[in-house]
């Protein structure tokens, strides 16, 4: 059989990126995303503002459930200020293999570990397998009726602080109604929505940010 998106995705980086550096990856998988193959990266213009948010909260510990390809991983990554430490969450296995190795070609394996399987299962065993005590930041780009029962669980495993930032993707395109209702109505939390597009297209989407409030 031929080769799947994903892996063409990453013989792009490989042909168009340098070794090492962050922002060539970024910039080969919008390229390639834009120009050739559609995926569902956050793409470069919600990646701004991820970026901008990120700057601003500058997490010790962030967790994205979600890793597809890795392009948010590099994203946030890139960002994190040394010795600080990024977890992400990816059900396919085919996919979390391409991505550990464009997070490696970006030259950020030090700071990512990519681990396979059910968010659901994963969370409540974030504190015994990787010694975390609560995420400052968290990326919600995974099924998109996971995001309440896996903020629900966040929430109820003690891995969220006061001041926890959770960023959502995809809030109005697939959409995430319920999570939307979920933050926007509950006083532990302080939420905004950030307008912006679907990746690579002139869709509306956008990204929710919500504040925990203990
Ligand atoms: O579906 C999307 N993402 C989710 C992937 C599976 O995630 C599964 N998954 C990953 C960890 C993980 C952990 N536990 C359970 C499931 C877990 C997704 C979809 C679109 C999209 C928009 C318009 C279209 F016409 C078609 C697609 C855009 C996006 O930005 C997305 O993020
Ligand atoms: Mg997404």
């Amino acid at each position: 059989t031929g080769s799947s998106r994903p892996q063409r995705m990453l013989k792009a980086v490989q042909k168009n990126a340098t070794k090492g550096d962050p922002q060539s990856v970024i910039s080969a998988i919008d390229h390639y995303c834009r120009h050739k193959e559609w995926a569902m990266n956050v793409g470069d213009d919600k990646g701004l503002i991820l970026d901008s948010v990120l700057t601003e909260v500058n997490p010790s510990t962030a967790l994205e459930l979600g890793t597809y390809c890795g392009y948010s991983t590099v994203r946030i990554a890139r960002l994190l200020s040394p010795g600080s430490k990024l977890i992400t969450v990816e059900f396919n296995p085919a996919f979390a293999e391409v991505a550990r190795q464009i997070i490696a070609y970006a030259g950020l394996q030090d700071k990512v570990t990519v681990v396979e399987g059910p968010s659901g299962d994963l969370i409540p065993k974030m504190k015994e397998r990787f010694g975390i005590r609560y995420f400052d930041f968290v990326f919600l780009d995974h099924w998109k009726d996971r995001y309440v029962p896996d903020t629900k669980l966040l929430e109820d495993c003690g891995l969220l602080k006061k001041g926890t930032v959770l960023l959502a993707d995809n809030v109005i395109c697939p959409g995430a109604p319920e999570y939307l209702k979920y933050v926007r109505n509950s006083a532990h939390y302080e939420s905004r929505y950030y307008k912006s597009n679907l990746e690579y297209t002139k869709v509306e989407d956008g990204l929710e940010k919500s504040v925990f409030l203990g």
